[in-house]
């Protein structure tokens, strides 16, 4: 049997709890570290090898350069410069200039995996990712607005007093300022949320709070990494366990939606191959016209790319 093997690109905050939380998931055999902090990630390193011990699958922690990369099944991404504080986009020119010195070095090396970004301009550097590694469009993924979905859900499912999972509410667009939550597909056992609660919740309110809640968290403790280490995990099960389950992921457009040469959050399913479908929406007017802005927002970054 192959080992599962994924690799963390930026063990900081993010790429750390991410080792973490495959860990305690147990479902791949590897998980490699690189970092230039060489001293963070051995420190790292050491204290989930302790964590592993306790689990009854071997899982290797191993420290690895980027370049070492032709075994790996997933590469994911959480390098950065310094983390924003007000606008993802702030991290732009200094996460863009990091992704191009690390993933042509991989590509040469026979990387033959998915990549997985989680750095911020998530869309934009997924579309970066996309460009220089040559790979095809459904090997590239963002984690894109699946973060948000589920706190769109968390939030909702607090408010309607209804788990969290049993909500198929979602958000679309960029992961930053212009996303939306698409609620004339949104409901709960196939009842539209607008139906179900129509007077008592305030929907716009919700998903306001869901877009901030981001920045609502860093402005507390400096930075997010407990959601987007599910986030990540999540999205790496259901690659890896071949799932075919649709996640709002940001994904490169070739004629979808009316739009190509751009990475954006739309639902997409999953398989062991990476992005198997797009699913394309029928929006109403207003969402088309909200989708139509967040594109033109991603692209404005993606022509501020070195
Ligand atoms: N997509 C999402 O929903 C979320 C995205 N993020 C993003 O994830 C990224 C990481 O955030 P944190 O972990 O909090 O930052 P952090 O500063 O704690 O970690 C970044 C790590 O990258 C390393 N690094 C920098 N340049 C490198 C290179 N050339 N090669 C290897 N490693 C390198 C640093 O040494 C550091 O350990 C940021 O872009 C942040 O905005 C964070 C939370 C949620
Ligand atoms: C930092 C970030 O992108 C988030 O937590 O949504």
């Amino acid at each position: 049997m192959k080992l599962r093997k994924i690799m963390i690109i930026g063990v900081g905050n993010v790429g750390s709890t991410t080792a973490y939380t495959l860990i305690n998931r147990g479902f791949c055999e590897e998980i490699a570290l690189v970092d230039l902090n060489k001293e963070l990630v051995y420190g790292h390193q050491q204290d989930l090898l302790d964590a592993a011990a306790y689990r009854q699958n071997m899982i290797k922690v191993s420290l690895r350069e980027a370049t070492d990369c032709a075994d790996i099944d997933i590469a994911i991404i959480c390098v950065t410069a310094g983390i924003a504080q007000k606008s993802r986009e702030e991290e732009l020119a200094g996460t863009s200039k990091i992704v191009s010195s690390i993933i042509p070095g991989m590509m040469k090396n026979g990387f033959k995996g998915i990549f997985l970004i989680a750095t911020n301009p998530c869309d934009a550097i997924t579309y970066q990712v996309w460009k220089l590694s040559g790979l095809p469009r459904h090997r590239v993924i963002g984690t894109g607005v699946w973060l948000d979905t589920m706190r769109l859900r968390r939030i909702l499912g607090e408010t309607m007093d209804i788990g969290p999972q049993s909500i198929d509410a979602f958000i679309v667009g960029e992961h930053g300022d212009s996303q939306f939550p698409v609620w004339s597909h949104s409901s709960v056992y196939g009842i539209n949320l607008n139906h179900l609660e129509k007077r008592q919740i305030d929907f716009d309110q919700l998903g306001d709070k869901a877009r901030k809640m981001g920045f609502e968290i860093a402005s507390r403790k400096h930075c997010t990494e407990y959601g987007i280490s599910s986030t990540i995990a999540e999205i790496c099960q259901q690659i890896l366990t071949n799932s075919h389950r649709a996640l709002a992921l940001s994904c490169i457009l070739d004629g979808e939606y009316g739009y190509q040469n751009v990475a954006i959050g739309v639902p997409a399913i999953l398989d062991q191959h990476g992005i198997k479908k797009i699913i394309e929406l029928d929006f109403n007017d207003k969402e088309q016209q909200l989708f139509t802005h967040s594109i033109h927002i991603v692209k404005n970054y993606i022509k501020q790319l070195p």
